[in-house]
């Protein structure tokens, strides 16, 4: 008997980033904004409408796992501070970098931030993004913080996205707090915490855990919270030096440790234990020009995910595009094609906690669809500033 459906893409081949792997005479059948088939040719399966994909490509939509989208202002100036020589680290010690994005984002109201970011969220979308994670962390007190995050939400109602969020309080430390990091770390968790919780405005809190950001005692503060609220959490890791935060971050079973530059055999298998997913940066590795790769090796050995993202953010990777970004992990990391491709897609879902919606073309989940111009998918990671998608599906439309 027919399984009746609402939409078929059929002649297609598909990177399926999941147990099925790469299916050459394909099709994906939806019902309800959901897959019901992705894998061969079925004539079973019939739909009033069919989409003949004339034999186009066809990957999970992508997803961006760690971004700054929503924040004010940007630093083209400190870009040109850094070109006559003065390090990131230097920047920010001089009262500029996050604090001076904070300034910007203090000011904006939130109609202003959602305005903003759409305009970075609309080029994303462009790639075939479906899903993205946007922090707060530029408010950095409990009223720009709440007003950061409620742009966020706004996003995902004023664009076919899905959007997750995640509370970065302990981003930086405020001026006014200067000196007294832990008062401030006071204030994100007896005041912003419980303020982002009361909400539903957070589905996560994350950390900087860094010389010029908080320390790992801090930081466990911040997760103790995380925990009392029910929020998972994930962090900014050894981005510039070691102070094993993936190990701490391990200890509350993070959903992920980002950037992970100055990861150490300790950390890495303290995140194999946990199943803490490594999402690599290599925006922010380029732009800031670090010279420190990832333990790529150690990960693969240990059996860590490994995914990608743009970290989009005005200070250390100014990046709206996946496909750049699977360049760089190939180009910089050395990551393979296969891994860049489940990086932005499965192992990205992962590390959102979201592996049961999206990520994958297997039935149940979300048709979440990017079509492509491609003869083969390591085009997509290959080529530098050109996009080849065909079209995007977001819940099967
Ligand atoms: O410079 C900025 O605006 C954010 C930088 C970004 N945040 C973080 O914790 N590490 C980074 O690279
Ligand atoms: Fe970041």
């Amino acid at each position: 008997s027919a399984h009746r459906c609402d939409r078929i893409w059929t002649n297609a081949r598909l990177a399926t980033m999941a147990a099925a792997g790469s299916v050459e005479r394909g099709m994906i059948a939806a019902k309800d904004g959901r897959i019901v088939h992705a894998g061969p040719v079925d004539t079973r399966y019939d739909a009033p409408e069919l989409i003949d994909c004339d034999g186009r490509w066809i990957t999970p939509g992508l997803i961006d796992c760690h971004s700054h989208l929503v924040h004010a202002g940007n630093r083209a100036h400190e870009f040109e501070l850094r070109l006559e020589g003065a390090s990131y680290e230097d920047i920010a010690r001089g009262g500029g970098g996050i604090v001076s994005t904070m300034a910007a984002t203090r000011i904006a109201d939130e109609d202003t931030l959602v305005a903003y970011a759409l305009e970075r969220l609309d080029t994303l979308i462009a790639e075939g993004m479906t899903t993205i994670e946007v922090k707060s962390g530029y408010g950095l007190s409990t009223e720009a913080e709440v007003k950061m995050l409620r742009a966020a939400r706004r996003l995902g109602s004023e664009r076919n996205v899905r959007v997750v969020t995640t509370f970065l309080g302990a981003h930086a430390l405020p001026p006014e707090f200067s000196g007294n990091a832990d008062g401030y770390i006071d204030l994100v968790c007896n005041d912003m915490i419980p303020a982002v919780a009361a909400e539903g405005l957070a589905d996560a809190v994350d950390a900087f855990c860094e010389g010029i950001g908080f320390t790992p005692g801090q930081v466990s503060r911040v997760f103790e919270a995380a925990r009392m609220h029910g929020l998972p959490v994930k962090l900014h890791a050894e981005q510039l030096s070691n102070l094993h935060g993936a190990t701490l971050a391990a200890s509350f079973d993070a959903l992920s440790a980002d950037h992970l530059e100055h990861l150490d055999a300790v950390g890495i298998d303290a995140m194999a234990k946990a199943g803490s997913v490594a999402v690599l940066l290599p925006g922010a590795y380029y732009f800031t020009r670090e010279t420190q790769l990832p333990p790529v090796a150690g990960l693969r050995e240990a059996g860590v995910p490994i995914a990608l993202a743009t970290d989009c953010n005005p200070g250390t990777s100014p990046l709206t595009s996946l496909l750049l970004t699977m360049n760089m992990g190939a180009t910089l990391f050395r990551l393979t094609v296969e891994e860049c491709l489940a990086g932005v897609t499965r192992e990205a879902a992962r590390a959102l906690g979201l592996l049961g919606e999206t990520g994958t073309l297997e039935p149940g989940k979300s048709c979440d669809l990017a079509i492509w111009d491609v003869e083969r998918p390591a085009e997509l990671v290959y080529r530098m500033g050109a996009n080849p998608l065909h079209a995007r599906v977001w819940k099967g439309l």
